[in-house]
C-alpha cells in the first residue's frame, strides 16, 4: 500500500513512512494510492467479531508489510485494552430509527482516544524497530491535546508537545493536559485560537531545517493512520444495525473534518452509508461551503462546544481532492488562496462534495436545548458536540434509514455547559476524580514562530 499527498510533489511512501512523516513535505496530506475494498461477504462476516477483531480486518490492507499479522494484533489487543466499555463503541437507541455511537469510554473520555491509543503502539514498535526519536508537536482545541498527551506520556523515543488556545478549552481538558507528570511532556498555552495553533504546527513542518532537526512528527489528523484508526467505527456500528444488508446514515459533530472523512473512506471502501451528514456549530464555514461553494474564514467565535471551533478544517484539503479527481495542483492553487483569504469551490467539484456529505448548523440556544430534552426524553447526558450532532441529525433523518449519531466526547468534560442546560452536574469518573487537585505544569506562549520552535529546540537539546 502506498501513500501520495494531496498536492501531489511529496514523495510516495509506505504506510510507516507516512505515519511518521506527519504533513507531505509539499504541505499536502497523506492519503492512500488506492481505497481497499471490503465485499458484501467481507462485511457481513464482521457481525459478531470483538472490536478488536474487526479493527484488525479493517484496517489490515491500508498497514501494507509495516507490521505481521501477529504484531498488528497485539497492537490492537494493546491499544484498546485501557477502554472503560467492552464493547469499546456501543450503540445507543436514542429514539425509533436514531442511534447514538458513544465514543467516549477511552481514557480521556474523547473518540480521539479511538485513534491515539492505536497510534501510541504503531509509534512506539516502528521507533522501536528502527531505533529512531522523534518530537511529536499537536495542536489542539482540546481533546487531541489530552489524548496524545496520555498515549505518548513516559515514551522513552517520544517528546510530545502541545500547543492549545489558552482559555479556550475546558477546565477538564486542561488539566488532562497539564497535569501529567512525565518529563517528556510539554502543554504550551498558546494567544489566539486553535487555528493559529494548527498553522504554527503546519509552519513547523514547512520549515525543513526544524523539521529535521527536531525529528518533527504530527499525531493531529494530518498524520493518515488518525483517519484510519477511526474508520472502524463506522463499520462496527453499521453492522450491528443490519449493514451491509442494509443502508445506515451517520451525523458526525464537525471541526477538522477528520472523523467525518473518515466515515468517507468507510463508504469508498464499500460499507453501504446512505449519507454522511456534517454538523456545526455556531463556526460554520463547513456548512456554509457545502450550501454554496465558498470556503473563506472569518474568525472562530467561542461556543460550548470549543473543540469544533474551527475555521481552518484541515482534512477538507482530502475531501477536496477527491472532489477534483485527485488533481494536486488544483488542491495545491486553492490552499494558496486560503493562504490569501478564501477560495470558491468549481461547480463540478461542488457537485461531487454534494453527492458524498449533507450539512447542519446549531445554535449555541439549540445545543442546551438539546442536551436538555435529551436528557429529559432518554436519560441520555450529552455533550455539548455531541448535542450539535443530535439536533443536526433529526433535521436531516429519513425515514426506513437508521441514523447514527456520533457522541464525541463525554459530558464530564464539559460540565459547565451540560449543567447549565441539563440542570445535572456529569461527575468525572472514579479514575479521574482527583484531576482537580493535581498540580499544573504548562508554559504559557505567544504565537510565534521563532519562539516555538527556538523552545522545542532548547527543551529537545536539538
Ligand atoms: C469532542 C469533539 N467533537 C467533534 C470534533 C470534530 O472532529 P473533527 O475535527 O474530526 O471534525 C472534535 C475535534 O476534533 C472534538 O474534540
Ligand atoms: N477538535 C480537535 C482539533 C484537532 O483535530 P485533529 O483531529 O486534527 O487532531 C481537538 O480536540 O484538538
Amino acid at each position: 500500500m502506498k501513500y501520495i499527498s494531496t498536492r501531489g510533489q511529496a514523495p510516495v511512501l509506505n504506510f510507516e513512512e507516512a505515519m511518521l512523516t506527519g504533513l507531505a513535505r509539499d504541505g499536502g496530506l497523506y492519503v492512500p494510492e488506492t481505497i481497499p475494498q471490503m465485499s458484501h461477504a467481507d462485511i457481513a462476516a464482521l457481525e459478531g467479531l470483538s472490536y478488536e477483531e474487526a479493527a484488525f480486518r479493517v484496517m489490515r490492507p491500508f498497514i501494507g508489510d509495516t507490521f505481521n499479522d501477529d504484531e498488528f494484533n497485539q497492537i490492537i489487543a494493546k491499544a484498546y485494552a485501557g477502554f472503560g466499555h467492552a464493547a469499546r463503541a456501543p450503540l445507543v437507541q436514542l429514539d425509533s430509527g436514531h442511534f447514538l455511537l458513544e465514543l467516549f469510554h477511552g481514557p480521556t473520555l474523547a473518540f480521539k482516544d479511538f485513534a491515539m491509543q492505536l497510534i501510541g503502539q504503531l509509534f512506539e514498535a516502528a521507533l522501536k524497530r528502527n531505533g529512531r526519536r522523534v518530537c511529536i508537536v499537536g495542536a489542539t482545541s482540546g481533546d487531541t491535546g489530552s489524548a496524545a498527551i496520555e498515549a505518548f506520556r513516559g515514551l522513552k523515543a517520544v517528546d510530545v508537545f502541545i500547543l492549545y488556545p489558552h482559555g479556550r478549552v475546558s477546565e477538564v481538558q486542561r488539566r488532562q493536559m497539564t497535569t501529567p507528570s512525565e518529563s517528556n511532556v510539554h502543554a504550551l498555552a498558546m494567544d489566539g485560537h486553535f487555528d493559529d495553533c494548527q498553522a504554527r504546527l503546519k509552519d513547523m513542518f514547512n520549515d525543513f531545517e526544524f523539521r529535521d532537526a527536531v525529528g518533527l512528527a504530527g499525531v493531529n489528523s494530518i498524520n493518515w493512520a488518525r483517519v484510519l484508526a477511526q474508520v472502524v467505527y463506522y463499520f462496527t456500528s453499521a453492522v450491528s444495525l443490519g449493514a451491509p444488508h442494509r443502508k445506515v446514515s451517520f451525523t458526525v459533530p464537525t471541526g477538522n473534518f477528520g472523523d467525518i472523512f473518515a466515515g468517507y473512506i468507510a463508504k469508498r471502501m464499500g460499507l453501504p452509508i446512505d449519507r454522511l451528514v456534517v454538523a456545526t456549530n455556531q463556526n460554520d464555514i463547513l456548512h456554509r461551503c457545502l450550501s454554496g461553494g465558498e470556503y473563506k474564514p472569518d474568525g472562530v467565535v467561542p461556543s460550548i462546544s470549543p473543540s469544533m471551533d474551527i475555521q481552518v478544517s484541515s482534512n477538507f484539503e482530502r475531501a477536496l481532492f477527491e472532489a477534483y479527481g485527485r488533481d494536486g495542483n488544483a488542491v495545491s492553487q486553492l490552499m494558496d488562496e486560503l493562504k490569501a483569504g478564501g477560495f470558491n469551490v468549481s461547480q463540478g467539484a461542488l457537485q461531487v462534495l454534494r453527492e458524498n456529505f449533507d450539512s447542519g448548523r446549531c445554535s449555541e440556544e439549540e445545543t442546551r436545548t438539546t442536551i436538555r430534552e435529551a436528557y429529559a426524553r432518554t436519560g441520555e447526558l450529552l455533550c455539548p458536540h455531541s448535542a450539535v450532532g443530535v439536533k443536526v441529525a433529526k433535521e436531516q433523518r429519513v425515514a426506513g434509514t437508521p441514523m447514527i449519531t456520533l457522541a464525541t466526547a463525554h459530558p464530564a468534560k464539559f460540565p459547565a455547559a451540560v449543567e447549565d442546560s441539563s440542570g445535572v452536574h456529569p461527575p468525572l469518573p472514579d479514575r479521574m476524580s482527583d484531576l482537580y487537585e493535581r498540580d499544573e505544569r504548562v508554559t504559557r506562549v505567544e504565537n510565534d514562530l521563532d519562539a516555538l520552535e527556538t523552545l522545542i529546540r532548547e527543551r529537545t537539546g536539538n
